[in-house]
């Protein structure tokens, strides 16, 4: 019950609805039991006594109670409908603000086929329980109290004796629920396995293929397929010990109803229509005893589901705002790390001791092999962990006292993996603002050159993307990526490998772009190309989690390290001319100027580079 308890909140406001299918229901049942009476009657009072003259009165309260059932049933039918949608609607709304809401560190666990077989199975089962199966376990109740009560009140030795086989029924129907409500636990489980399985396998049916594994996959899937058909065979053999057992049990009395009732009649003890009201009766005891089983069932299955949406919407959250967080206004952009250590739970830390002081307007890069810790950097940036060791500030103050969502509202990110909505090419653009307009879209998606590409396409910007949209090329999906952050006009940009799958012209195409509309913002690169960092005013370059190297350009080409090294392979066509190179940019103006210099350099760049790319 403690399960329904906090479930409290979703289904009290509808309380009305709840009450009142419960109260229909509970007049449809009473007014069942007026058919025993009548059946008694006719027999006692009409066929006995020869009094036919009787017959179209009872005729007419028949027709009477059976229209005032059928309308209280169907009064039971319209609230309980209500009732149990609305409760869903609320619920469902509840956990997808929630989902919302929780932080990456659930994310790094989540299964998605999990959560999605939450948000509809097990919705489904508490909107079903709530709507109806809750007031039929009322009723149940109301049946065995109303059906004993009449018949104890016809003949209590009759009843009593009836009655023998019942405390079995009842011990039997507790000991199935203490077994198949572990069962059900079983089969929700595994069935939310299985739909991880197959969602992923839809997500990532470019790689299966790729790497022919279809059969791998199948035979992975058949076992997930195996474990649920095996917990559900399990399940079904429970429910088939106990079910006769319970049927049996509950048909033992009726046969000592007709064998004790009928000696009574002939022992003039009762009368024949008492026998038959009885008879009748017993069936509003049997019904619910037979039911017991379901509804036992249904209130177990739903707990399971309850608990399992209980998880979700009580999930704690690691990074929410504080009691006193501030709302972030006015920002000049100003990051800074301050001894930062950094590890995910469970795990070495990613960060060691990172310091970086970026002023307003200022561009980072950030350099350094995988894993080596860049893209926690980023992460922390934008508060998707807490820092428990050091502080990451912006303008001079924590980040942890930021209102989160006024601060990441500052943040336009661009991340390695382009995720489009199934929406318009338009629409994805606009995705981080409100009320943007069509003027405002393209002169983004000018500046991430996309325009062109767009503007060829059949529909323009009125192209459906996404799943089931248009396939778009990994370089066109990033350029809509960049067009999405720079319509945002944050004042933090980060790039996180962002022009990755971009050709090196188009690359450079879009830095020059960013150039115009990064001026006045702090912008953090994270790149494996020199090309992308080199015109950054701080580059960092990281290594198993800590700073190994750090400085601009020209100064880290002048180091011995990892970013010289680095600066050979993409650059030169053989060490010495880097080391001439380098020797240039001691003497040279700043690389970054050279870009919009010497055009010619960049060109030979990009030959080279392209050299090595072949
Ligand atoms: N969500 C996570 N949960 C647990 N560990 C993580 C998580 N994200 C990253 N890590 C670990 O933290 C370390 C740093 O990872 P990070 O993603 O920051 O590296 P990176 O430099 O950005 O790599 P890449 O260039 O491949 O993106 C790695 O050892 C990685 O396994």
């Amino acid at each position: 019950m403690d399960v329904f308890r906090q479930l409290k909140p979703y289904f009290w406001p509808e309380k009305k609805l709840l009450f009142g299918a419960i109260a229909c229901l509970a007049i449809a049942t009473a007014l069942g039991l007026v058919y025993p009476n009548l059946l008694r009657y006719l027999i006692d009072e009409v066929i006995t006594k020869k009094r036919f003259d009787l017959v179209p009165r009872l005729a007419l309260i028949v027709v009477i109670v059976v229209s005032m059932k059928g309308l209280f049933q169907f009064l039971h039918g319209l609230c309980g409908g209500r009732l149990g949608n609305r409760v869903a609607y609320h619920l469902r709304n509840a956990m997808y603000n929630k989902l919302q809401y929780l932080s990456f560190q659930y994310y790094d666990q989540a299964r998605t086929g999990d959560l999605m077989s939450r948000l509809t199975a097990d919705l489904e089962a508490i909107r079903q329980f709530i709507g109806f199966g809750f007031a039929q376990l009322l009723n149940v109740m109301l049946m065995l109290v109303f059906g004993m009560g009449m018949m104890f009140s016809i003949n209590w030795k009759l009843a009593l004796l009836t009655m023998i086989s019942m405390p079995f029924l009842a011990f039997t129907a507790v000991r199935f629920e203490g077994k198949i409500h572990p069962a059900f636990r079983m089969v929700r489980q595994s069935l939310s396995s299985m739909t991880t399985a197959v969602q992923e396998n839809i997500t990532g049916v470019r790689t299966v293929k790729s790497f022919a594994r279809e059969p791998h996959e199948v035979t992975k899937f058949a076992a997930r397929n195996e474990d649920y058909k095996s917990m559900n065979i399990g399940s079904a053999g429970i429910w088939a010990k106990y079910f006769p057992i319970m049927e049996i049990l509950a048909n033992l009395s009726v046969v000592i109803l007709l064998g004790a009732g009928g000696y009574m009649v002939i022992q003039d003890t009762i009368t024949l229509g008492e026998l038959v009201a009885c008879f009748s009766l017993i069936w509003y005891i049997i019904g619910p005893m037979w039911g017991l089983g379901f509804h036992i069932n249904n209130f177990t299955q739903t707990k399971a589901s309850g608990e399992k949406i209980l998880d979700v919407l009580h999930h704690y959250m690691h990074v929410k705002d504080g009691e006193n967080a501030a709302p972030v206004t006015k920002v000049d952009g100003h990051v800074r790390f301050d001894h930062v250590t950094f590890a995910y739970p469970e795990k070495q830390p990613a960060l060691y001791d990172f310091n970086l002081d970026a002023p307003p307007g200022s561009v980072i890069g950030l350099l350094g092999s995988t894993g080596s810790g860049k893209t926690t950097v980023i992460s922390l940036l934008m508060r998707a962990y807490n820092v428990k060791e050091g502080k990451v500030m912006l303008d001079g103050k924590d980040i942890r006292s930021l209102q989160l969502e006024s601060y990441r509202s500052q943040i336009s990110t661009v991340f390695q993996e382009t995720f489009l909505f199934s929406s318009t090419i338009r629409n994805n653009i606009a995705y981080g603002c409100k009320d943007v307009s069509m003027d405002e879209i393209i002169r983004a998606a000018k500046l991430a050159k996309a325009h062109n590409f767009i503007s060829e396409l059949p529909e323009g910007y009125d192209t459906v993307v996404g799943e089931r949209g248009l396939g778009l090329s990994g370089g066109q999906k990033q350029r809509i990526a960049i067009a999405r952050a720079l319509i945002k006009d944050p004042k933090i940009l980060v790039l996180d490998d962002a022009t990755s799958a971009v050709d090196m012209e188009t690359e450079h195409e879009i830095q020059a772009g960013f150039k115009e509309v990064m001026a006045g913002r702090t912008t953090f690169i994270i790149a494996h190309r020199i090309s992308s960092l080199k015109h950054a005013d701080e580059i960092i370059v990281l290594d198993k989690g800590r700073i190994i190297q750090r400085g601009t350009h020209q100064e880290l080409l002048q180091q011995e390290g990892i970013y010289r090294q680095t600066y050979e392979i993409q650059y030169s066509d053989g060490p010495r001319q880097a080391e001439n190179q380098a020797a240039a940019a001691r003497e040279e103006a700043p690389i970054s100027e050279g870009i919009e210099a010497d055009p010619n350099s960049i060109k030979i760049s990009l030959n080279s580079e392209r050299r090595l790319a072949h």
